[in-house]
């Protein structure tokens, strides 16, 4: 057992010490020491009940012949931070998150893991730690939230709150209706209840093998997601009690490979997952070492039909409406049907293969999860953008535009978030406008933004199909709309976002993946000759760091150091 390093012979006796002072006992010390690496934390509502889920999960373990060593890790409530300068600590946090797990499991030589994230930087954090500790690791996240409603029993979510900012703006809802909404739109708690980033990454768990089934739809605070807390747990106690070959087999890499990362690019197309999911997924090949890189999603997006449309594409469905429909298993079954090379068969950390998890997997509502041959769209849900505004890449949720998918429309620049909605609210965009945010990417930001607010405030305040939105920061899984984010280069490493000026002509054509500035090479040059990018001040002795070593989002905002 790796856990023999810190547990056998006679020069482990301190150590052994102080472990029976945490309350090990003598017949402790010939079982398997589970990581159980959780993410109680009171201010995010996935995430105020994770200690009694640790609790439930650390007793069934005892009662599996394994000894949990519980231990927690940070989250940023990334609506709670939206809008104001506490969004540049969401996407470093993951880097916290995903440090924090290496450490404490690699530390103690734990034998073993089982992680309870939820919420979006939670996600790919812990997988990310996982990977560089390698060992059988199971994945439970605390589960979604249930959809509110209004007085009136319209289903809202957590898109619907920040859409009726835009709507009060205006004066289109009074201060009433956006109380009722307010009040509402979170009715319990569980990770915000549409497909976005913190359902979309906990879906495409699955996808990867990497949870078992139900881990993306069951709602939390439920028995049936007790029940999936308990199987997890008693999984990770099966594996780690394996002889060493068969335990090797489940070593998060050799689950988490280069076929899990496709299959889960592929699921993210069918469902129409979060932007964040591309920034997230890169990262996590790169820390599993797999080759994938930001055009294989396009050639993904070709093949794989767009079947389950769920908020913000679709506000009426949620979470809860996929699971009742079948859950992932039934869209992944009815993926497949397109063709062979849709998904590959993979070993799945509940012992059987992915063809094997859904073969009898089945749809219960059509109008929830369409068939193939009745897709949303031949493609997939989300699309790369490439041009002289993002030779390296840029990213749009196609399922969730509302208008035109050619446009080309009139540049309105703003060189932070701040200004941008500053600018909204005063009337500064007017349809036909593309409005530029900048200096909001990894670096620029630095901590790259998500751009909620002035998403919804454009949707709120009826602009939605007659503006479009680009910028080298990121949205979040609530953003609808022709938005296109993570353009890479930022204009912090001197991309052409930042040359950018008002009145620029902008082109994009989503089903051509193209996004352009039409400048010619010589208006370029010379606007690059007095080019001086904006270094924003900061005081945090954190984010300093995090600007200095972060790489940019086309390979997926991770730390590079030497
Ligand atoms: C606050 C949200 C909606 O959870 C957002 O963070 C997301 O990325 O989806
Ligand atoms: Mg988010």
């Amino acid at each position: 057992m790796r856990s023999d390093e810190i547990k056998l012979g006679f020069s482990r006796a301190p150590h052994r010490s102080l472990l029976r002072a945490t309350g090990v006992k003598e017949e402790d010390f010939d079982k398997p020491f589970i990581g159980v690496a959780n993410s109680f934390i009171e201010i995010i509502p996935g995430h105020f009940f994770l200690n009694k889920v640790a609790e439930v999960i650390k007793e069934e373990i005892r009662a599996n012949g394994c000894v949990p060593f519980e231990f927690n890790t940070i989250g940023v409530d990334d609506g709670i931070a939206m809008g104001h300068d506490g969004m540049l600590y969401s996407l470093p946090s993951r880097e916290i998150i995903a440090n924090s797990v290496e450490t404490v499991m690699n530390a103690h030589k734990l034998d073993a893991m089982i992680a309870i994230p939820n919420c979006d930087k939670i996600v790919p954090g812990m997988i990310m730690g996982a990977l560089r500790v390698n060992v059988p690791t199971v994945f439970v996240s605390g589960g979604p939230m249930q959809k509110g409603h209004t007085k009136d029993g319209k289903p809202i979510d957590l898109a619907s709150a920040f859409e009726a900012v835009g709507k009060h703006e205006t004066g289109e809802i009074s201060d009433e209706e956006l109380y009722d909404i307010e009040c509402n739109a979170c009715p319990s708690g569980g990770s915000c209840s549409g497909m976005f980033t913190a359902n979309s990454m906990n879906t495409l768990m699955e996808a990867m093998g990497i949870a078992l089934p139900g881990n993306g739809t069951i709602l939390a605070l439920t028995p049936e997601r007790t029940e999936l807390y308990k199987k997890a747990a008693r999984r990770i106690c099966q594996i780690a009690k394996m002889e060493q070959a068969e335990r090797e087999k489940f070593k998060i890499r050799n689950i988490l490979n280069e076929n899990a990362v496709r299959n889960a690019f592929a699921v993210d197309m069918a469902m129409g997952g979060s932007s964040n999911t591309v920034l997230h997924m890169l990262a996590i090949a790169k820390e599993a070492e797999v080759d994938f890189n930001l055009e294989d999603i396009n050639t993904i997006s070709k093949r794989v039909s767009h079947i389950a449309k769920i908020s913000p594409s679709l506000s009426t469905v949620h979470m809860e409406d996929i699971n009742k429909a079948g859950g992932v298993n039934a869209v992944m079954h009815e993926m497949k049907k397109r063709g062979d090379d849709i998904l590959a068969d993979n070993l799945c950390i509940g012992g059987e293969t992915l063809y094997e998890k859904i073969q009898d997997a089945k749809i219960l509502d059509t109008n929830i999860i369409h068939t193939i041959d009745n897709p949303y769209s031949a493609v997939g849900g989300l699309a790369i953008l490439y041009g002289n505004l993002a030779e390296q890449g840029a990213v749009i949720k196609t399922a969730g535009i509302t208008g035109d998918r050619v446009f080309t429309g009139t540049a309105v620049c703003f060189n932070s978030q701040d200004e941008a909605i500053k600018g909204i609210i005063n009337g500064k965009v007017k349809a036909g406008n593309v409005v530029v945010i900048r200096y909001e990417g990894p670096k620029g930001g630095p901590g790259m933004q998500e751009m909620l607010s002035p998403t919804s405030l454009i949707m709120g305040m009826g602009l939605g199909d007659k503006v479009a939105l680009i910028t080298d920061g990121r949205f979040s899984g609530a953003t609808r709309g022709a938005s296109i984010g993570h353009v890479s280069p930022e204009a912090a490493e001197g991309g052409l976002i930042g040359l950018l000026e008002d009145g620029d002509e902008i082109f994009i054509d989503v089903d051509n993946y193209i996004l352009e500035a039409k400048l010619t090479f010589e208006e370029i040059a010379e606007r690059r000759d007095r080019f001086k990018p904006i270094v924003k001040p900061l005081t945090s002795k954190w984010l300093k760091q995090y600007r200095a070593l972060v790489t940019n989002a086309s390979s997926g905002a991770v730390l590079e150091a030497e």
